[in-house]
């Protein structure tokens, strides 16, 4: 089995605000497209990487050092980056894991999760279960509280069989918020594996502290 990662980094980080995009933005004296890529360029399982970006921020220094990774331009959604990088991928590997450079602090335990369970499922994707009490609200106030039972926080790496992935995407041009949605539009079965609390997205402002404490934490446990 030929297993390829392929990160999306061609998003604005509107959210997030800032200078310039968040997955450029310094974290840990690097970024989190650095810290993403790392987890992927370092795994043994890993034969190929893809790494998608904003036609704006196209540079080949990027890849410098990871002779596995290839750059491909993005599109104006997160599925349509996933689809470019999807195609360049084509007869060139079995599985794909989908991953958010946005998600920096991925650790190893997750990612052999997901190559794990490929092992026996067309697709799996890691998960946190919701143990916080839910609350719809109206006007600022609780209108009432919503059952947590069975309830996941969807993270990346999202993992597919190449074939099956790729066909999901063309059969459903107009996409979805992630790809496991996608796989599930057209009828494959997505099986759940551990996710990690410290596998967080960095989304808004205060999320960048959060990843550096963790990266932070794990370094002085490597060297330490
Ligand atoms: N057109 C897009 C949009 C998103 N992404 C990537 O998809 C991941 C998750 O998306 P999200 O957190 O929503 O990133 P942004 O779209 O950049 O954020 P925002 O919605 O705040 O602008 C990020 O690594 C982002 O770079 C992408 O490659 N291409
Ligand atoms: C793919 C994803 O990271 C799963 O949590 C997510 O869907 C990305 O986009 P969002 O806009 O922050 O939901």
């Amino acid at each position: 089995m030929k297993i390829a990662a392929l990160i999306v980094a061609a998003g604005r980080g509107l959210r997030a605000g800032g200078a310039q995009p968040k997955q450029w933005q310094p974290l840990a004296g690097k970024s989190s497209t650095f810290f993403a890529l790392r987890a992927f360029a370092d795994h043994p399982d890993i034969a190929h990487l893809v790494l998608v970006l904003h036609p704006d921020d196209i540079s080949a220094d990027l890849t410098t050092g990871l002779p596995k990774a290839q750059i491909v331009a993005g599109g104006a959604t997160r599925s349509a980056s996933v689809f470019a990088g999807l195609q360049a991928l084509d007869g060139r590997v079995d599985q794909v894991l989908i991953h958010d450079a946005a998600r920096p602090c991925v650790s190893r335990q997750v990612i052999d999760g997901v190559i794990a369970a490929l092992r026996e499922t067309v697709a799996a994707a890691p998960a946190v279960a919701v143990v916080d009490a839910l609350w719809r609200s109206a006007g600022g106030h609780v209108a009432e509280a919503v059952p947590r039972d069975g309830l996941f926080r969807a993270q990346t790496p999202q993992g597919f069989h190449l074939d099956a992935i790729l066909a999901a995407h063309r059969a459903h041009p107009d996409g979805a918020a992630d790809d496991v949605e996608l796989a599930r539009r057209a009828g494959f079965d997505v099986a759940i594996t551990p996710g990690s609390e410290d596998n967080l997205k960095i989304t808004l402002r205060d999320d960048f502290a959060r990843a550096e404490r963790i990266l932070g934490a794990r370094d002085g446990h490597q060297t330490g």
